[in-house]
């Protein structure tokens, strides 16, 4: 860690932090009261104060009813935001909460609640206080599962969710810096030991970074990897884009086209590289099917099947008949012909047969 890991951010760098979000109408904040979401409050006030027009702010607090001291921790960031000039609102997440997978159902429903008052506040954005921290320990999660390169570039800047764009202004800032940063204007901030319970995968990870840095694989660096990731991925996103209008060139006339199938042409789709292949049968299998998102091995797997056919050449034409029909993600994925076809799969009879 440098030294200027733990000095505090003054209100100039807040300003290059929030610049390009200077022109838009409202922003939500997302404020639990623990040291990021505080730090992202105040130095977002100073920014906003520094501006002769700038955009309305709304502080939001989601209180998931998991913990009897989110109550008072929720108005403890009202009492802040009121402090600052900023008008603050508290959401509940409601009804029966799931035994197995709660850190998960919370962040659903936490975003679905924000995106409901930024919606009501007329906002463009939530704003989060991810730090260069937790972007270092969701690269960390991710490698640990064997994401592919989307999953590995992390946590973007900005990225849609809900119809609301999220903006994550600190994603480059270390937690250290937020901490000066709250010591020296003073600032107390609630203390979550659900971020040290070891009974969930990621405070067991944080664990272990310090391990990790020990050994020169710092924040820093981990963040860094998952930029220039995401680089790489951005790259193959637009080549993919390009195989598609290539595909779209070759295809023949009589070629079925149109919102409910995607086809194609086999001699072409063989030659492109097999990352851009596996991008084009995501795509249209997520654009078609009706089961959500394929997964990624489930895609990587269909495509080795689909290479081997195609390489037989026009023995896997013969007659017509389809030599190989799959369904995947409710998408139902046939070759025939010589070309390969996405449509979405019927719908399953229910096994009552009504
Ligand atoms: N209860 C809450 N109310 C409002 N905002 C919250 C709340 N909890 C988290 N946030 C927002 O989300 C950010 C990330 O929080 P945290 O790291 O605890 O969540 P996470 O579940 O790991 O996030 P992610 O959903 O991105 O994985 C916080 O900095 C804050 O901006």
């Amino acid at each position: 860690m440098s030294d200027d890991d733990n000095s505090p951010i003054s209100v100039r760098a807040a300003k290059l932090l929030f610049a390009d979000l200077k022109h838009a109408p409202a922003l939500v904040l997302a404020v639990s009261g623990g040291p990021d979401s505080v730090a992202l409050m105040w130095l977002a006030a100073r920014w906003r104060r520094s501006l002769k027009r700038g955009p309305r702010l709304t502080v939001v607090t989601v209180d998931h009813g998991l913990r009897v001291e989110a109550g008072r921790e929720a108005r403890e960031v009202k009492r802040l935001a009121t402090e600052l000039g900023l008008a603050h609102r508290t959401l509940r997440w409601r009804g029966a909460k799931p035994k197995t997978g709660l850190p998960a159902a919370a962040r659903e429903a936490r975003y679905r609640l924000l995106a409901q008052a930024a919606r009501a506040a007329g906002a463009s954005h939530v704003l989060t206080a991810h730090t260069r921290d937790d972007q270092a320990e969701t690269l960390l999660m991710r490698m640990l599962r064997g994401s592919g390169l989307a999953g590995l570039s992390a946590m973007a800047r900005l990225a849609e969710r809900d119809d609301i764009v999220l903006a994550r202004p600190l994603l480059d800032v270390p937690k250290s810096q937020l901490i000066a940063t709250l010591k020296r204007a003073k600032i107390g901030f609630a203390d979550d030991p659900t971020n040290r319970d070891t009974a969930f995968t990621r405070p067991r990870l944080r664990a272990l970074l310090p391990l990790l840095a020990a050994e020169g694989g710092d924040a820093r660096s981990l963040a860094r990897l998952a930029g220039r990731v995401a680089r790489a991925n951005a790259a193959v996103e637009v080549l993919t884009d390009g195989a598609e209008r290539f595909l779209r060139l070759t295809d023949r006339d009589d070629a079925p086209h149109g919102p409910g199938v995607r086809s194609f042409d086999g001699v072409a789709f063989a030659s492109l590289p097999e990352e851009v292949r596996l991008r084009l049968l995501l795509r249209a299998i997520n654009a078609l099917g009706h089961e959500g998102p394929a997964e990624l091995g489930k895609v990587e797997t269909l495509l080795s099947v689909l290479d081997q056919a195609l390489a037989l050449g026009p023995r896997a034409a013969a007659n017509g008949r389809p030599v190989l029909k799959q369904t995947l993600a409710g998408a139902l994925i046939s070759l025939a012909g010589g070309r390969i076809h996405i449509a979405p799969a019927p719908a399953r009879r229910s096994q009552k047969g009504t």
